[in-house]
């Protein structure tokens, strides 16, 4: 049986590996994402070494669509003339063979968000990432309590829930939170990295879901491994920027920088992976 520490030493080349391709082959990354996030999610790509691109019409969705290496589909400020360019990107990607990811912000909030989450989940996203509270109402199909954008329960609270969405939906689902989740339904990986203040930023878990996009782009055939890499390398930017910030709007300047400059012996030194169960 492998010691805690090996595993992390497996996981922590695999990080910097995925990281170092990123950079190299720099994918084009379409976000259909909310009007908070478009800025931050778009900064967050580049700063990765992806290329983002912000195109939302579905009138550009059959020329723009074949020519992306992932997607990302965030319903943050979704309405209902939004949802036909969601649907259709998600279609054409999932037809193309191209990784995408759906982030449900904030699904809670109406009937009408919580079924155009469903009916996006049909169109078979490869990695579902929510926080805890979007994860739960997702995975039962019903809206619970909500708080809008913000989680009201703990990542940890939303194993089973994950799980479960995962096996049902065919999808990697990762939970954002003090501690990162990522299941495949079977495995559990759990990324201790990142920082509390990162909470007090809107659209960070939506630049996560962008940054999950690009790495999954230069690891299709591995999900999970590249879901758990990108959580990783999010979060050690967040620890890296708090070191420097005085509070959350100099944490997101610091945070950005923090992810452009990341260099090898800091990504092997930080990350945080284990195994739950
Ligand atoms: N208590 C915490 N400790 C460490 N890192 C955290 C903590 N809470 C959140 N994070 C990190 O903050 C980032 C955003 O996660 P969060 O769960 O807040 O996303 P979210 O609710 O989807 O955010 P938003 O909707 O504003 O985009 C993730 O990288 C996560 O690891
Ligand atoms: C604050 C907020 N409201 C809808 S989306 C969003 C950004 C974080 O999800
Ligand atoms: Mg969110």
């Amino acid at each position: 049986m492998e010691s805690k520490s090996e595993q992390n030493e497996e996981w922590s080349s695999g990080v910097w590996a995925h990281l170092a391709a990123v950079r190299r082959q720099s994918p084009l990354v379409q976000c259909i994402t909310n009007f908070v996030s478009m800025d931050l999610v778009a900064n967050t790509l580049l700063s990765a070494g992806a290329s983002p691109a912000m195109v939302h019409s579905v009138v550009e969705v059959p020329d723009f669509t074949p020519h992306i290496h992932a997607l990302c589909v965030n319903v943050g400020t979704l309405t209902p003339d939004w949802l036909p360019s969601m649907k259709a990107a998600a279609e054409l990607a999932s037809k193309l063979g191209k990784p995408w990811v759906l982030d449900p912000a904030a699904v809670s909030c109406s009937g009408f968000r919580l079924n155009a989450c469903l009916e996006l989940v049909g169109f078979e996203p490869t990695v579902i990432k929510g926080n805890g509270s979007e994860i739960i109402a997702l995975s039962s199909a019903s809206p619970g309590q909500t708080k809008g954008a913000d989680s009201s329960h703990e990542s940890t609270d939303a194993i089973e829930a994950a799980k479960s969405l995962s096996l049902s939906s065919g999808a990697v689902v990762a939970v954002s939170g003090a501690v990162d989740i990522v299941t495949d339904g079977k495995q559990v990986i759990g990324v201790h990295n990142g920082t509390k203040m990162m909470q007090k930023i809107t659209a960070t878990g939506c630049s996560l879901a962008g940054l999950i996009a690009a790495f999954l782009a230069i690891d299709p055939l591995k999900p999970l491994e590249a879901t758990v890499s990108a959580m990783s390398i999010f979060g050690i930017a967040g620890e890296l920027g708090e070191a420097m910030a005085k509070g959350p709007a100099s944490l997101r300047m610091h945070l950005i920088d923090s992810l452009y400059g990341l260099d090898e012996t800091t990504v092997l030194n930080r990350v945080n992976i284990t195994r739950f169960g």
